[in-house]
């Protein structure tokens, strides 16, 4: 690892700031769109009052000690954060807690009916099955006609802007994608990215995805466009365990996508007909580990994991959240090396992100001057600037 300064730990206590907001604002708006999406029962509700109570003003109190995975949480810091504010404790940390503690209190961990039921769900597969989706699937006709190259960029380009497409930000970001029609990349290491991919590979691809729907659509094109094409051998497709962060794409999300793509017709079938084959072929593997929800950064990842990505000819780390743990959830000065900030990752590693929070790393100092000149500090929050940073 470079001998890099570290950066403060981005906390959650600065009335005004962006994490402020989300654990202020943004959490008790979705713990009220949970209790509109489904006729909960009274003892759920009851579960929510007090989870909006705590998450507000209350103090982090551990997992009970029959809880399935008390000893997880334990060596994810929860002794440590006990009893303190959650404005108080790393943003990233109270933010995983607040999804952990909402699933226990609709339920989801069970035991009882409610077990596995996914809060989120209707949400998710309103995007799933809207016109946009339609549109964007029906606009694959014509790709497919084009050169296989040209193909490539086009995917590529949909999977990172179907970045923007996460539901838990578009809670407090109504109208950006509105506000910023032409939105600039602010770093583009694509063509880094195309060489570690070749174009007559063997290697594994491992795609660290992020949301469901109209995000997880894109990247599963590019996988099987990057498949049929032999420009990787194999795919590792990793997505969360649970529910996570509204919109985080779970195996019952890969499923439903698989099946949106194949009753789609046209060249959105073929892709899906594709995908489906490779699942079963073990060509594309699903992995859902534990640490995906863990609210601690990629650095400590455990050894497992590790030797996942390692063996990679490169990962590709979808999304605002993944690229918090991948760099660390810290301020850090935006022209900080993102090759040193990744320098504990096991292998070559990509990020595909549009920017919807403070952290941002890679940045050349003009780059950085000119959005701070045209935007003060918005362009870092908005969703409307996307970057792919690569580390070979
Ligand atoms: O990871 P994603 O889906 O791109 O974004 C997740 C996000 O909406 O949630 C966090 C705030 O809760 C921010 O990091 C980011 O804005």
């Amino acid at each position: 690892m470079p001998d890099i300064p570290a950066a403060p730990v981005i906390l959650g206590n600065e009335p005004g700031s962006f994490p402020h907001s989300v654990l202020a604002e943004r959490h008790p708006a979705i713990i009220r769109q949970v209790r509109e999406a489904f006729p909960y029962e009274p003892r759920q509700r009851r579960a929510l009052d007090a989870l909006l109570a705590n998450c507000t003003e209350g103090e982090i109190e551990p997992l009970p000690a029959d809880a399935h995975d008390r000893e997880r949480w334990e060596t994810w810091d929860m002794d440590a954060h006990a009893g303190h504010s959650w404005y108080d404790v790393p943003w990233l940390w109270s933010e995983s807690w607040f999804y952990r503690r909402l699933l226990d209190a609709v339920g989801y961990f069970g035991p009882g009916p409610w077990q596995g039921i996914d809060p989120f769900l209707p949400s998710k597969r309103a995007e799933l099955d809207s016109p946009a989706t339609d549109g964007e699937l029906a606009a694959l006709d014509d790709l497919a006609g084009r050169p296989a190259e040209e193909q490539a960029r086009a995917l590529l380009h949909g999977s990172l802007w179907g970045n923007r497409a996460d539901l838990g930000f578009r809670l407090s970001a109504e109208g950006a994608e509105e506000a910023a029609p032409v939105p600039g990349l602010v770093a583009d290491d694509s063509e880094r990215l195309w060489s570690l991919l070749g174009t007559a590979g063997t290697g594994t691809l491992c795609l660290v995805a992020d949301n469901a729907g109209r995000e997880l659509v894109p990247d599963l094109l590019l996988v099987a466009h990057l498949l049929a094409q032999g420009r990787i051998g194999r795919a590792v497709l990793h997505v969360k365990p649970h529910p996570y962060y509204v919109s985080d794409a779970t195996p019952a999300d890969v499923v439903d996508a698989l099946r949106r793509l194949t009753a789609a017709g046209g060249a959105a079938a073929a892709y899906g007909r594709g995908l489906w084959t490779a699942l079963s072929e073990g060509r594309l593997t699903l992995r859902a580990h534990p640490f995906s929800c863990s609210p601690l950064p990629y650095e400590r990842m455990p050894d497992d994991l590790r030797a996942d990505f390692a063996a990679a000819a490169v990962t590709l780390v979808k999304g605002d959240l993944n690229y918090r743990r991948l760099v660390g959830d810290r301020y850090w000065p935006p022209t900080t090396p993102f090759a040193d900030v990744t320098a504990h990752f096991p292998g070559p590693v990509a990020a595909l992100r549009t920017l919807k929070s403070d952290v941002i790393t890679g940045l050349t100092p003009g780059t950085e001057a000119a959005l701070v000149a045209a935007e003060g500090q918005r362009w870092r929050t908005g969703g409307t600037h996307a970057l792919v940073q690569v580390r070979a």
